[in-house]
């Protein structure tokens, strides 16, 4: 279970989050949707413990990333795609996560065969292709085994029949329990594999609840959005 509560980030004098309080809970996908700017990856940087909040708190399963005693057991990641170091192969960089974080050996090959990189052998990440990238970032956020999986715009980059694959990987993941919470800028997109919606615009949540409830009202998925991320003035 994720829960942030009354988040605040000043940047070089700005509050980029103004009070952002939201809860992922298990069993569900929480799509956590903004127009670019919005916040969505300064909260998650918190909520991950790489950043600190001025104010607030962001808690996995009760406790501060921070205090995890197993994170990458506890919550599994991704940002800014797979992390991993241009000269190594997807095999060498799993396998150096799970010795640092004492993950066994086997999960290496299983999570390579989940995400369709068993293939790939001796191939240097930097000769990835993005969507490659975006595979071994989540076979990297799977590898501990986490019961939450957060996913900064987990679809950048994957083909029609990736993004379906991980779609089906987010739904499998929540209906065996597991809590997840995915960002994106498009909120078609996570409308496909969504339970609950949480819309941030200007670093404030301006709509949290079941999908159902936020677009009440509105004709479409995407009216929703615009109508509730446009400034007043530009409407
Ligand atoms: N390191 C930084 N220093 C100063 N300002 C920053 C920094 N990182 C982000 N910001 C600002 O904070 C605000 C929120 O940015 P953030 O990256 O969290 O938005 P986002 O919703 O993830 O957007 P995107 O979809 O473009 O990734 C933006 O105005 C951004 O310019």
């Amino acid at each position: 279970m994720l829960l942030i509560e009354g988040v605040v980030k000043r940047r070089r004098g700005r509050d980029v989050l103004r009070d952002v309080s939201f809860r992922a809970d298990p069993g569900r996908v929480t799509g956590f949707v903004g127009p670019n700017g919005a916040g969505k990856s300064s909260t998650l940087r918190i909520l991950l413990g790489l950043d600190r909040a001025d104010a607030g708190r962001a808690l996995v399963d009760g406790r501060p990333y921070r205090e995890l005693r197993r994170p990458l057991r506890t919550v599994g990641s991704m940002l800014d795609g797979s992390g991993a170091h241009r000269s190594r192969t997807a095999r060498n960089h799993l396998a150096w996560l799970a010795r640092g974080n004492g993950i066994p050996r086997r999960r290496v090959d299983e999570v390579l065969d989940q995400v369709g990189l068993a293939g790939t052998g001796r191939t240097r990440v930097g000769r990835f292709s993005l969507g490659m990238g975006q595979r071994l970032g989540l076979a990297a956020a799977l590898l501990g085994e986490p019961r939450t999986l957060v996913l900064d715009e987990p679809v950048n980059g994957l083909d029609p029949d990736g993004i379906r694959w991980i779609r089906g990987l987010l739904r499998a993941h929540a209906d065996a329990g597991g809590t997840v919470l995915l960002s994106s800028h498009l909120m078609g997109e996570v409308a496909e594999v969504a339970d609950d919606l949480v819309v941030i615009t200007r670093g404030r949540v301006v709509a949290a609840g079941p999908i159902g409830q936020v677009t009440a009202g509105y004709a479409t998925v995407e009216e929703t959005f615009f109508a509730l991320t446009e400034p007043r003035e530009a409407r």
